[in-house]
């Protein structure tokens, strides 16, 4: 079976400025795909090129096996799209700009529509331009849902929306999967990426630097230890332990990462007097920066 989405060597410069660079990426029929980048990193640049929004430099993108400059609007029909700055006509309701949808999409049945409406909360009566960021998105996400498209991309789609909202969300990903719709999603969220997806790409400064599936980015994942000691640490100890590394020791603090089960660092701990002791993961940019050195490493 062949890709939903595939790029070849996808470039986008804006004027010299770097938006994506060479981008290769093949998604699968239902997979749940995570694009995973700090700000500025290519995600919507990414979005833009595949939908035919902005022309890439070079390089070029397939769509259900589609040419997504030439097929474009074969391919939009059976898509369904989130901007990341989504904004409509601001006079316009939710109500409306559903009817608006349905109407181009050829559809009659709201049914769908008003179930999503009522799970997310939203205001479908106010005008668009009345309503916060997060009321705002969540009416563009019941545009890009209701049809019940078989690819959907969304641009940073939990950006605005409350805890008990993104939880909505993510359970509507999950019913997406089930129906065996593929699914496309930008998001600066490791934890929430981690949650849902399949698959993730990372994305940093217009590269793609990795692909992996999520249960092996779970493998791998470290934990950032801090320690602290009554005593004086014993590093070398510490660095002995499985999973352990980069251990380093300041006063009566030692810190390093461990990656895997922490049982026998807290087997080891349990005979020492600990004062303080804290397991945080990494950050987005510790994250990368690992990638980067496995990359290094190859
Ligand atoms: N229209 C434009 N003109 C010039 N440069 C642009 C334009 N759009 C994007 N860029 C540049 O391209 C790079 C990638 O931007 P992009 O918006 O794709 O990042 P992003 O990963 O979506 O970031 P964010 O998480 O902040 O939305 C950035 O350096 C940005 O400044």
């Amino acid at each position: 079976m062949s890709a939903v989405i595939e790029c070849d060597r996808l470039t986008k410069r804006y004027g010299s400025a770097r938006g994506i660079d060479e981008l290769t990426l093949r998604i699968e029929p239902g997979e749940v795909f995570g694009f995973l980048g700090p700000n500025g990193a290519g995600k919507t640049t990414t979005i833009r090129t595949l939908l035919d929004l902005q022309r890439p430099t070079s390089g070029e993108a397939r769509i259900f096996g589609l040419d997504s400059r030439r097929d474009s609007v074969a391919i939009r029909s059976r898509i369904g799209n989130l901007a990341g700055d989504f904004a409509l006509e601001p006079q316009l309701t939710g109500r409306r700009a559903l009817a608006l949808f349905a109407e181009v999409r050829g559809m009659t049945d709201l049914g769908r529509a008003n179930e999503l409406a009522e799970r997310f909360e939203a205001d479908l009566s106010r005008p668009l331009g009345e309503l916060s960021r997060g009321n705002r998105q969540k009416i563009g996400l019941i545009l890009a849902l209701f049809h019940d498209p078989e690819l959907v991309i969304l641009d940073e789609p939990t950006s605005g929306l409350d805890p008990l909202m993104q939880a909505e969300f993510l359970a509507v990903v999950g019913e997406q999967r089930e129906r065996g719709a593929t699914v496309f999603l930008s998001s600066h969220e490791l934890d929430e990426v981690q949650r849902i997806c399949d698959r993730v790409g990372i994305i940093r400064d217009g590269r793609l630097i990795a692909t992996d599936g999520v249960e092996r980015m779970r493998e791998r994942a470290y934990r950032n230890v801090a320690v602290r000691f009554a005593g004086t640490p014993d590093g070398q100890r510490l660095g002995a332990l499985p999973g352990v590394e980069g251990v380093e020791v300041i006063g009566d603090l030692a810190r390093f990462r461990i990656r895997g089960s922490v049982d026998r660092l807290i087997k080891t701990l349990a005979g020492d007097e600990v004062v303080d002791l804290e397991l945080t993961r990494p950050s987005l940019d510790e994250l990368f920066l690992d990638y980067y050195r496995e990359g290094d490493a190859r």
